[in-house]
């Protein structure tokens, strides 16, 4: 039996008490680190004092706004495409080569539409952020305000929706399909604007300045473009690059059997719409997209967006999500497809480790 006297050592004392204030501790750092992540993300951004105190650094963007301008943008970029490719004034440069080596081509139609695309989204969404393919020359700034009118259509179909200016990354393509560009494949060729919050793809604008025809989408919004009725899983027809094929062909084969029809064209935006019902003659179509080398986000962020407002997916080849924040790159290859077992697509594709990335 215990005695019912208790004589407490001071060293248990002590450690008692260090005990205590562990779990004090403990409880109270979520407490602070809660307030501290407050404080943070309520200063003005930049530090500037425009922001009122407590407010989110660029306050709230409409999504429907950004749409629209967004389509306003691919069109007004996609006129200078087709400006400068009919006045056969391109200037084309090899700008660099891309990891595998091919020469990545840059011309006077990517500068002026990256120009004019890249300013009109700046006017209208100033504290958004906005990545694009091509450097913006700030001696050489364009001047222009948007009306903030919503065209018809999408006044109809989408309803307006605030999000934090600061959740929202845009990305542009000024030109996709440069190299098609330069050998006068203007089947191939669209200007893209694409919105991602939170990383997530969630508005995308595919135009062709040459036939004029703009595909968009909003996720949970809606769309001008739709899925076809039908789509070939068992033998389906794969769109691959052209131009940065890489080891393509190769996993399409070992994927779906010899017989599988593979069919090489210009543009990432071209490819997605080959997944889709486009009322275009010189549209082709195709099953899935699949894409094995790197990639950057700015070719396939508006397709991405596009097929996930519509209910199909675009990821990495190992199936992951893409994210749209952060650096510029896609490492894992892509596979696109619509009304499809998407899963079950990765699943079939061979020893990826070994394909990708090369
Ligand atoms: N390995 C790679 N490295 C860098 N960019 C690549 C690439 N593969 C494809 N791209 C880019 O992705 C877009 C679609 O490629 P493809 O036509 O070969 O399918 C093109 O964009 P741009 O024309 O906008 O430069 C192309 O340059
Ligand atoms: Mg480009």
């Amino acid at each position: 039996m215990a005695p019912m006297g208790i004589r407490l050592s001071p060293l248990g004392m002590a450690v008692f008490c260090l005990l205590g204030l562990g779990v004090l501790y403990h409880l109270y750092s979520g407490f602070l680190a809660g307030r501290f992540a407050f404080f943070m993300l309520s200063e003005p951004a930049g530090g500037g004092p425009e922001a009122p105190h407590g407010s989110a650094p660029g306050g709230a963007v409409d999504l429907r706004e950004l749409l629209a301008v967004s389509v306003l943008a691919a069109v007004r970029g996609g006129e200078e495409v087709k400006r400068v490719r009919e006045g056969n004034v391109l200037n084309a440069k090899a700008k660099g080569k891309t990891r595998e080596g091919a020469e990545e081509q840059l011309t006077t139609g990517d500068l002026l539409s990256n120009r004019r695309m890249f300013y009109l989204l700046k006017a209208a969404f100033p504290a958004v952020q906005i990545n694009s393919e091509e450097r913006v020359d700030t001696a050489d700034q364009e001047t222009v305000s948007w009306d903030r009118s919503i065209p018809e259509d999408i006044k109809q179909k989408i309803q307006p929706q605030e999000v934090p200016a600061e959740s929202v990354t845009v990305w542009i393509d000024p030109l996709d399909a440069t190299q098609e560009y330069t050998e006068d494949l203007r089947q191939y060729v669209t200007t893209m604007v694409c919105v991602a919050v939170n990383g997530k793809p969630v508005i995308g604008v595919i135009h062709k300045p040459f036939s004029s025809y703009t595909a968009w989408a909003m996720v949970d919004g809606g769309s001008n473009v739709k899925a076809r009725s039908s789509y070939n899983e068992k033998t389906p027809r794969i769109i691959v690059s052209r131009s940065h094929a890489g080891k393509v062909e190769q996993v399409a084969r070992q994927t779906f059997g010899n017989k599988t029809v593979i069919i090489p064209a210009g543009g990432a935006g071209y490819k997605v719409l080959a997944l889709l019902d486009v009322p275009e003659k010189n549209q082709e179509e195709a099953d899935v997209y699949i894409h094995v080398t790197y990639i950057k986000k700015w070719d396939i962020c508006a397709g991405n967006a596009v097929l996930r407002a519509l209910g199909g997916h675009m990821t990495t080849l190992t199936g992951e999500e893409i994210s749209y924040t952060g650096s510029d790159g896609n490492e894992g290859g892509l596979i696109a497809s619509i009304n499809m077992n998407h899963k079950a697509l990765i699943e079939k594709l061979p020893d990826l480790e070994k394909t990708s990335h090369k």
